[in-house]
């Protein structure tokens, strides 16, 4: 039977407006532009609203901007995130729209990049609202933590949506990628082979053919949710073509199948980069700072080993842009280290410089540092991580900085 070519365009939504989240829906609209057999043309981007005034120093400052503003009405007025991503000029087909549901509507591409704890509530209010066949990508860093265990972000999304959802992550500053400057990243994506002999049994959440969306076991007895398949009409979503969505000539694309991977090394860097900042704030060097990185890739490793042994793969974390080498980038110029290295040089909580220096910017590291370590105690597996558990103690103020060396020396 002759094979109809694709009718529909794939629509795409960038849930969340930060730093990432913008810079995102700038390089994915400038995709969507070039290909415009396989993309509609614009980009929603889904803006958690709030009243900003124009920084003096923008280049949008005017007599009237002294008075709060939209920063939805004035991201679609002059194309700029003067708040989260400052200086950077937006293609007018990034739309910013403040209704999470309408901002997805039709959507068959949900990207998400909001800070990880925003994840859950973002997901429910779009239960059921979905197109049913949609795909889901995180660029969100962090896990998600509960007392039944630990899930990827991706998992999160993808059971309470009912849809499959990959991962991005990678040595990716927002700021520089804003600009232009050259980065590679990692995509996972690896839905599961639809079985159309095994069509969704009645009253099951999907209603074609379907298959098992969780990637990993991490959550033993937990019902796995179906995957609807996306109709012929749409053009698939390989390999080739989900690189068409993020690959720019500044950003380089690799994808796997690892979503586990991806997301565990985004996800545990930021608390490698938490000591990182920690022991530069002390001044103590970048001998010092190896130091730290080093065990934290091994504990990084380790952990996917031990928890997640069914999907990762060690050379996700050696090889590919989103192990060792956002170790590397997040620990000379991400939040989370700076942030750290001034909390110990001004001798103030990191929650405090959080507050006072990043604008209404998040940071992942620590509280990703107490969900790694509640799941770890749960595991009675403390101790098996020194590093982590070492940063957790001094966000609690049960250890110091200084404490470092004694607490990941290895004991033979
Ligand atoms: N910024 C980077 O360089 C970078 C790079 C790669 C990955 N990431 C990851 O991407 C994710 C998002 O980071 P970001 O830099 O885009 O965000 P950000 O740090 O700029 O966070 C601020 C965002 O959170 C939103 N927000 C605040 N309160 C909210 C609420 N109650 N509900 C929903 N949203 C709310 C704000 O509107 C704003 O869009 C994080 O997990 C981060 O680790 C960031
Ligand atoms: O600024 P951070 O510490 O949130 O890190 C940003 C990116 O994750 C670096 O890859």
């Amino acid at each position: 039977m002759a094979t109809l070519g694709a009718q529909h365009k794939h629509k795409v939504t960038i849930v969340g407006s930060g730093n990432w989240g913008t810079t995102m829906a700038k390089l994915v609209a400038e995709n969507v532009a070039a290909h415009t057999s396989l993309f509609e043309p614009t980009v929603q981007m889904w803006v958690y609203e709030e009243d900003v005034t124009v920084p003096k120093d923008s280049r949008h400052y005017n007599a009237d901007s002294d008075k709060p503003q939209k920063l939805s009405q004035l991201i679609n007025k002059v194309h700029e995130n003067v708040k989260y991503l400052p200086n950077i000029t937006l293609p007018s087909n990034v739309v910013a729209n403040t209704d999470i549901v309408d901002s997805c509507k039709n959507s068959t591409i949900l990207i998400f990049v909001l800070p990880h704890q925003f994840i859950a509530k973002a997901c429910d209010q779009l239960v059921g609202k979905i197109m049913p066949y949609a795909r889901a990508i995180s660029c969100t860093k962090g896990v998600d933590v509960s007392d039944k265990g630990i899930r990827l972000l991706a998992e999160t999304i993808g059971m309470r949506l009912n849809i499959y959802c990959g991962a991005l992550s990678g040595a990716n500053i927002a700021s520089e990628i804003a600009q232009e400057k050259y980065s590679e990243t990692t995509v996972a994506y690896d839905p599961p082979p639809i079985d159309s002999r095994n069509p969704t049994p009645k009253g099951s959440p999907a209603s074609s053919q379907v298959d098992l969306i969780n990637p990993s076991k991490s959550v033993p007895g937990e019902r796995s949710a179906r995957l609807q398949a996306l109709p012929s009409e749409y053009p698939a979503l390989s390999h080739e073509n989900i690189k068409k969505l993020f690959h720019r000539p500044y950003f380089h694309v690799h994808l796997v199948s690892d979503v586990a991977g991806v997301s565990l090394g985004g996800a545990l860097k930021n608390i490698i980069a938490l000591a990182a900042g920690f022991v530069d704030g002390l001044g103590w060097g970048d001998n010092a700072k190896a130091a730290v990185m080093r065990v934290g890739i091994l504990e990084m490793v380790k952990f996917g080993k031990a928890f997640f042994a069914d999907s990762v793969r060690t050379s996700t974390f050696t090889e590919e842009s989103c192990g060792v080498a956002d170790v590397v980038t997040s620990c000379m110029g991400g939040r989370n280290f700076r942030c750290a290295k001034m909390a110990i040089q001004r001798g103030e909580s990191i929650q405090d410089i959080e507050q006072k220096e990043l604008n209404g910017q998040k940071l992942q590291g620590t509280s990703t540092a107490y969900e790694v370590n509640s799941f770890l105690k749960s595991q009675g597996m403390e101790e098996d991580f020194p590093l982590f558990t070492a940063v957790y103690s001094i966000l609690e103020g049960k250890a110091k900085p200084e404490d470092i060396p004694q607490l990941i020396e290895t004991k033979n």
